[in-house]
């Protein structure tokens, strides 16, 4: 029938008068407008020039112009669409129409919108708003609000958009304006899961679609379709999804509308992807991607970008796939839309992790973290630190990887207990009683037909047939409720067992978590204790003395029994020829088994320390500094009567000499040294012993008061002189050379 129409229309075209040509034309184009859009755009263009032709500038020139800029922008067409928008602006301004002038702007905002320029898109929304507001049009105002909360959403600023939209929502209820109820619930359900509130987005959009397919609003369910399905894509159903974006391909199919079927394409793909079926996906991907360069939409060529780094980075070819992501990066970057700046980021990320590059994946990770916080879309964000813990734990930066492995943990518990498993559990129940009312309902009215019926028979029949009838109607209804009753506990059952497989999911994650943190901190206490320990005495090292000593200083109480700290300063004698005529290895086979004998003859609770080359410090504590020299001496013993195993099968005799001092250095008194320098006095003895005769001890038991640490420094015979020092030796007095 259509085709007649448009058939005798077009053959009466030829010959008839302007006037006749004008209003065939127009017929044309609004007949046309929903179901054929390019042949209704062919014909606008007609129309237009005719009306140019012969100088109009009236009102249905005007109607022409906006139905050719609007259906321009349908075709992607958005330079033609532009210039016959600012026409349609000039035209309306010349006839003071408010309205056409008002839709003019709000085209020249789409086009901008849809070129990505957000900035000009609410520049041109903007005055719009103020000329309805100015001229008292509140329903083409509340409109113009709708497109700046989608700008906002677009430039990411996700709380005010929120704002905006629920101030519109009283409005277009007021108005009963369905239509636009049913877009503000769906793009409130895109910022609400953009900010990871997945079930209230899953609520009003739901809520939208049933909207609009009431207005059997094809276009709009489309939109729906696919923004549920990332929802469900988000929540991890993506079997769901994938049904969803069919659907939307199906029905973007249905309307012609390419950008949509490019977006469904690289939707579908991408999950396609996630199921491990690369062919199809790589089909739906390039299909998707040739739609989205001819129509040169940024946002889905860097979106259908992603899909093929991501396809490239599970194949390990991992050079093409930070080509891809470069690129997608740039796109995204120059759109300035920063939900699509993340992905390529992170791609980034892991192929250079897996190439091994790990400040470059540093980089792109912390960007990609920058972001996504900026958006505040914690789910992402928690994977974001789960990416950026690995990268640290290869990169052994274990204390690093602990921290973000924390955030990550952190941030999951949000998003899993964000009450999400609780609306999820609700919003479910609902749907299922609000099944059950229906199912219910329609056998009560099943029920009330079949009484009806009942009746009529009745008067019809006897009464005895009437009664074995009754009876049976009376046995179907109990059936019918026993079923109910049955169904209702299997569905309890039902219920029961996925919300044990629910919990049993959580625990198994939070065990998870657990046992990477063990692993971590163990391997973080490893690290420690290494760099505490020499490595060829596995004695303690100097920065370990650092770190205890003064704690236990301050530990001990000073007037407690038996608190003496004792510090012995150990070296071997002539240790260098031993290096010098055995060579290295039998050197550091001697300092080995010096160090063992050293363990033998002091206590466990003492710190045996290698000082530095062959020198080593031993640290008694709690204890009394008379039973000083009988460790001195047993440890010069046991060295002199050792048998030190070197490198060829032989053994060599070894001596030692030893110096000590205590702390603190004056009993009774305020001490008058700190204990570092209480090991310089111990140095000072070990040189004496030394130089006097070695394989000898000399200690340094206590200082009379008032005695200065630089006298000891500078000449230790002048003080012993004078007895402002107590020394004990295994050398008799007079033998001991101190200079
Ligand atoms: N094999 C080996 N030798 C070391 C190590 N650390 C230091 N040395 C050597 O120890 C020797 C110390 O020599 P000197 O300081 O002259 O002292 P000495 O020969 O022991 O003589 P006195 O201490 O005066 O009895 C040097 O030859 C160092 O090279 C090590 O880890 N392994």
């Amino acid at each position: 029938n259509t085709a007649d129409t448009r058939q005798s229309l077009e053959t009466e075209l030829n010959g008839a008068t302007p006037q006749r040509q004008i209003s065939i034309l127009q017929q044309l184009v609004t007949e046309n407008f929903k179901s054929d859009p390019p042949y209704a755009l062919q014909h606008a263009d007609t129309l237009i020039s005719l009306f140019e032709s012969t100088g109009a500038t009236g009102q249905d020139y005007l109607e022409a112009l906006q139905q050719m800029a609007t259906l321009q922008v349908g075709q992607g067409l958005l330079d033609e669409a532009k210039a016959n928008a600012e026409k349609l602006a000039a035209g309306a301004q010349l006839l003071a129409e408010r309205n056409r002038h008002i839709q003019s702007l709000k085209t020249q905002g789409v086009i901008a919108r849809i070129q990505s320029d957000y900035d000009g898109a609410l520049d041109y929304f903007q005055r719009a708003a103020a000329l309805a507001r100015q001229h008292d049009l509140p329903d083409a105002a509340v409109q113009v609000e709708y497109e700046i909360a989608i700008i906002y959403y677009f430039m990411g600023k996700h709380a005010d958009a929120i704002e905006l939209l629920k101030s519109i929502q009283p409005k277009v209820e007021q108005a009963n304006n369905q239509l636009l109820a049913g877009k503000v619930l769906n793009i409130l359900g895109i910022v609400y899961a953009n900010q990871s509130r997945f079930e209230e987005s899953l609520d009003v959009m739901l809520t939208a679609l049933e909207i609009q397919k009431s207005l059997k609003n094809k276009g709009a369910q489309q939109a729906l379709l696919n923004n549920i399905g990332v929802t469900y894509n988000r929540l991890g159903k993506i079997r769901q999804a994938l049904d969803i974006y069919i659907e939307s391909l199906d029905l973007a199919v249905e309307l012609k509308d390419v950008q949509s079927e490019a977006l469904a394409l690289i939707n579908i793909a991408a999950i396609q992807q996630d199921l491990g079926d690369y062919e199809p996906a790589q089909a739906n991907l390039s299909r998707g991607m040739a739609i989205a360069r001819q129509l040169n939409d940024k946002n889905l060529i860097a979106q259908g970008l992603n899909s093929s780094a991501e396809y490239y980075l599970v194949k390990a070819d991992f050079a093409k796939a930070i080509q891809l992501s470069i690129q997608a990066l740039t796109l995204a970057d120059s759109s300035g839309d920063k939900t699509t700046a993340v992905k390529p980021r992170q791609n980034l990320a892991k192929a250079y992790l897996a190439q091994g590059d790990i400040a470059n994946a540093l980089l792109y990770i912390e960007q990609a973290i920058t972001i996504a916080a900026e958006l505040e879309n914690k789910s992402n964000l928690s994977k974001l630190y789960k990416q950026l813990a690995d990268i640290y734990q290869q990169d052994g930066r274990y204390a690093e990887a602990l921290s973000a492995h924390k955030r990550y943990s952190e941030l999951n518990n949000e998003v899993f207990n964000n009450e999400s498993d609780k609306k999820m559990a609700a919003l479910r129940a609902r749907n299922e009683s609000l099944q059950k009312d229906r199912k219910i309902e329609a056998m009560a009215n099943e029920q009330k037909v079949q009484a009806i019926q009942y009746q009529n028979e009745l008067t019809l029949r006897d009464q005895v047939s009437a009664q074995a009838e009754f009876q049976r109607y009376i046995f179907a209804a109990l059936i019918t409720l026993l079923l109910c009753v049955l169904f209702m506990i299997y569905r309890r059952r039902l219920q029961t067992r996925l919300n044990k497989q629910l919990s049993q999911l959580v625990k198994d994650r939070t065990r998870e978590l657990a046992a990477k943190h063990i692993e971590l901190e163990r391997a973080y206490t490893v690290m420690e204790t290494q760099s505490l320990t020499d490595q060829l005495t596995k004695l303690h090292n100097r920065r370990f003395l650092m770190q205890k000593l003064p704690e236990d200083l301050a530990n001990t109480p000073a007037d407690a029994n038996e608190q003496d700290f004792v510090f012995l300063l150990l070296d071997l004698d002539n240790f260098k020829q031993v290096n010098d005529t055995y060579g290295h290895t039998a050197g550091d086979l001697i300092l080995i088994q010096f160090s063992d004998l050293m363990k033998q003859v002091f206590r466990s609770s003492d710190y045996t320390i290698r000082w530095g080359g062959e020198e080593f410090l031993v640290v008694m504590r709690h204890m009394n500094r008379a039973n000083a020299p009988a460790y001195a001496e047993r440890l010069r013993r046991t060295v002199e009567q050792h048998n030190f195993d070197i490198a060829d099968g032989s053994s060599i005799n070894m001596t030692c000499s030893i110096g000590f001092a205590c702390f603190p250095d004056t009993q009774g008194e305020s001490p008058i040294l700190s204990w570092n320098q209480v090991i310089d006095v111990a140095d000072i003895c070990l040189y004496a012993a030394k130089k006097s005769q070695r394989n000898a001890w000399i200690g340094v038991e206590k200082l009379a008061a008032h005695t200065g640490f630089q006298d000891l420094i500078s000449d230790m015979s002048l003080s012993v002189a004078a007895n402002q020092v107590k020394i004990v030796s295994s050398i008799a007095a007079d033998e001991i050379v101190w200079d």
